[in-house]
């Protein structure tokens, strides 16, 4: 089961004449990262102001398949593709009205924000991540 959101395509998204910029897709994604981030149980803000843990992206591949409008309204399916030590496998899916606009493999590695070297995920990370551990090549 993927974790699921949605977010409108909005205007700042976009080129003057209303098609998604493909740059901005990188900040829609690391807002999809946050939002599920925090629903394994690690808000963004405590995750990096409290727990002190980071996590970088070591490893970007982006497919687009068709364009976004704006107005558009991204339905979101993230699925975690592996997760290692310190390593996280994503899958992200974007679709537009039943239709697949990009898909992205993302890797991100947990690390220490005061040593900047990765670490293990603590347990109630790897709990809450693995609770959308894809189970076939969906
Ligand atoms: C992440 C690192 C600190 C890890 O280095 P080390 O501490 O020496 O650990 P290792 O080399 O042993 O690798 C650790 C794990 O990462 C995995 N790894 C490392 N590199 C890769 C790549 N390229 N692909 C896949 N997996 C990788 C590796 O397989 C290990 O997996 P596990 O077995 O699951 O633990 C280092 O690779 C690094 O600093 N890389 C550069 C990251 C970077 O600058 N990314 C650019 C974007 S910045 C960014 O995304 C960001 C996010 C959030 C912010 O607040 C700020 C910036």
């Amino acid at each position: 089961m993927p974790f699921r959101t949605t977010r409108p395509l909005r205007f700042g998204d976009c080129d003057p004449s209303g098609i998604a910029y493909f740059p901005s897709y990188l900040n829609i994604l690391v807002g999809v990262l946050e939002e599920f981030f925090g629903s394994v149980g690690a808000p963004w803000k405590e995750l990096v102001g409290e727990r002190r843990i980071g996590t970088p992206t070591v490893r970007l591949d982006l497919t687009f398949v068709h364009p976004g409008f704006h107005g558009d309204t991204l339905d979101f399916a993230l699925f975690v593709r592996r997760i290692g030590r310190s390593s996280l496998d994503l899958k992200h899916r974007v679709s537009a009205g039943g239709t697949l606009l990009w898909s992205a493999r993302h890797s991100v590695v947990a690390t220490s924000l005061d040593t900047h070297k990765s670490l293990a995920w603590p347990d109630d990370l790897r709990a809450g991540i693995e609770k959308y551990l894809e189970t076939s090549d969906a």
